[in-house]
């Protein structure tokens, strides 16, 4: 079984991911994690932290000699900004904190001080921030690597930022929308002029990204339970994302506006006798299942709730009414949540892809995959 936890506060001494159930002798490449590390900390919009921050991962177990040994793998992200909010963050003993008490809407302040009887915002708000998807990213660049084995490939691009959207459609160009500053296919001059004008009044953006995952082979998940449902998995997946509001696969709220036969992808043979799909309307996923395209994820992002003008809130213990507190914040994360979800797909893609043709070994897990392949072909199937 695969399985995986994240730990650490914002400003704490540094985050931790913790994965267990990864297979022996999958080649893992710490550099590439770096890598997707600091592709999380850009794009257009982001605050002061990331000028502080250069995310590295410290692998402290079960990886020897760049590979995989099937022992629980734990990984180490320092937060530099440690440094700084150590006064703050280390409270000895009998010690009275600084208490925060003022509360962000749209933020988990009120909720959670509530829930877990904290008279200090801080107890919850360290753990709440997005900083946590940073280990998120470490473990997706691992499923990443592992799931590159099989020929799967994960990337994603903003849609919207805002009310500007872009409407580009596949083939993406990766290398363009790599270098745009908001990881856009279009409309990249807008979206930062939307960002820059959201920064000089006080307030934030949210907008849409968009997953896609290619080389996905027919049979993830299973229409049987629904816990098993891969596209159930994939919504709770990005749901659990700080900010993200929606999530769609596929075509999803255009298709409840159109009639069926304007939306089912005909399933169409290839020459060798494959079963494609003309479209993908359906984002990669029938049934729970899937089918064999790339699997399509959108997911909506609310506007970033720390405002530099602060919107009307109240003091967790006085309740007087106040603004709500301003410290720092993102104008806008729509380019770096895409690729937290990159992280995620990848992660709920390699628990399924485990599950499927499971091992203790890439070479078993590539017998397998590779039996299962080979019996799909047309003559091959259904053959006892
Ligand atoms: C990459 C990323 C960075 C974020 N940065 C901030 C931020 O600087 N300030 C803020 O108030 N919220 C930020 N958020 C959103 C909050 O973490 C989130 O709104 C909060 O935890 C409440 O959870 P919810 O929006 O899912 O209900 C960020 C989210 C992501 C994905
Ligand atoms: C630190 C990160 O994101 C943080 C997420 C976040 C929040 O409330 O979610 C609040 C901000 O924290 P700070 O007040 O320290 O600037 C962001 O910078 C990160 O993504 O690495």
């Amino acid at each position: 079984m695969f399985r995986w936890l994240t730990a650490g506060e914002s400003h704490g001494q540094a985050l931790v991911a913790l994965i267990d159930g990864m297979p022996a002798g999958f080649k893992i490449n710490i550099d590439e994690i770096n890598k997707e590390l600091r592709r999380r900390q850009g794009g257009y919009g982001r605050g002061g932290r990331q000028k502080i921050e250069r995310d590295t991962a410290h692998v402290l177990s079960g990886i020897r000699n760049g590979t995989t040994l099937g022992s629980p793998i734990s990984i180490m992200i320092r937060n530099l900004d440690w440094e700084n909010w150590q006064n703050v963050m280390r409270v000895e003993p009998g010690e009275e904190p600084k208490k925060v008490t003022r509360l962000r809407p749209g933020h988990a302040d009120m909720a959670g001080s509530l829930k877990y009887g904290h008279d200090d915002v801080r107890n919850v708000l360290e753990r709440a921030s997005a900083r946590e998807t940073a280990a998120r990213v470490a473990v997706g660049a691992i499923a990443k690597q592992c799931l590159q084995e099989f020929g799967i490939s994960i990337h994603s691009l903003t849609r919207s930022i805002g009310p500007i959207r872009s409407d580009a459609t596949p083939p993406y160009d990766w290398q363009q929308i790599e270098e745009s500053p908001v990881r856009a296919p279009s409309h990249s001059e807008e979206m930062v002029k939307a960002i820059d004008e959201a920064r000089e009044n006080g307030d934030t953006l949210g907008g849409i990204f968009e997953v896609i995952a290619e080389g996905v082979p027919v049979g993830l998940g299973s229409h049987t339970q629904w816990d098993r449902k891969l596209d159930g998995r994939i919504a709770q997946a990005f749901m659990s994302i700080q900010a993200v509001k929606g999530v769609g696969i596929g075509a999803a709220w255009e298709a409840a506006s159109l009639p069926g036969s304007q939306v089912h992808d005909v399933i169409i043979p290839d020459e060798e006798g494959n079963l494609k799909h003309a479209t993908n309307r359906a984002g990669g996923v029938e049934g729970g299942i899937s089918n064999g395209e790339p699997i399509v994820v959108q997911a909506a992002l609310k506007p970033i709730s720390t405002l530099l003008k602060p919107l009307d809130s109240a003091d967790l213990i006085t309740r007087e009414p106040m603004k709500a507190r301003y410290e720092r914040s993102d104008i806008c994360v729509v380019p770096a949540a895409g690729v937290v979800g990159e992280a995620m797909l990848a992660i709920v893609l390699w628990d399924a892809f485990l599950e499927k043709f499971g091992g203790d070994s890439l070479r078993e897990i590539r017998r397998n995959y590779e039996g299962y392949i080979e019996s799909l072909k047309l003559g091959n199937f259904a053959q006892s």
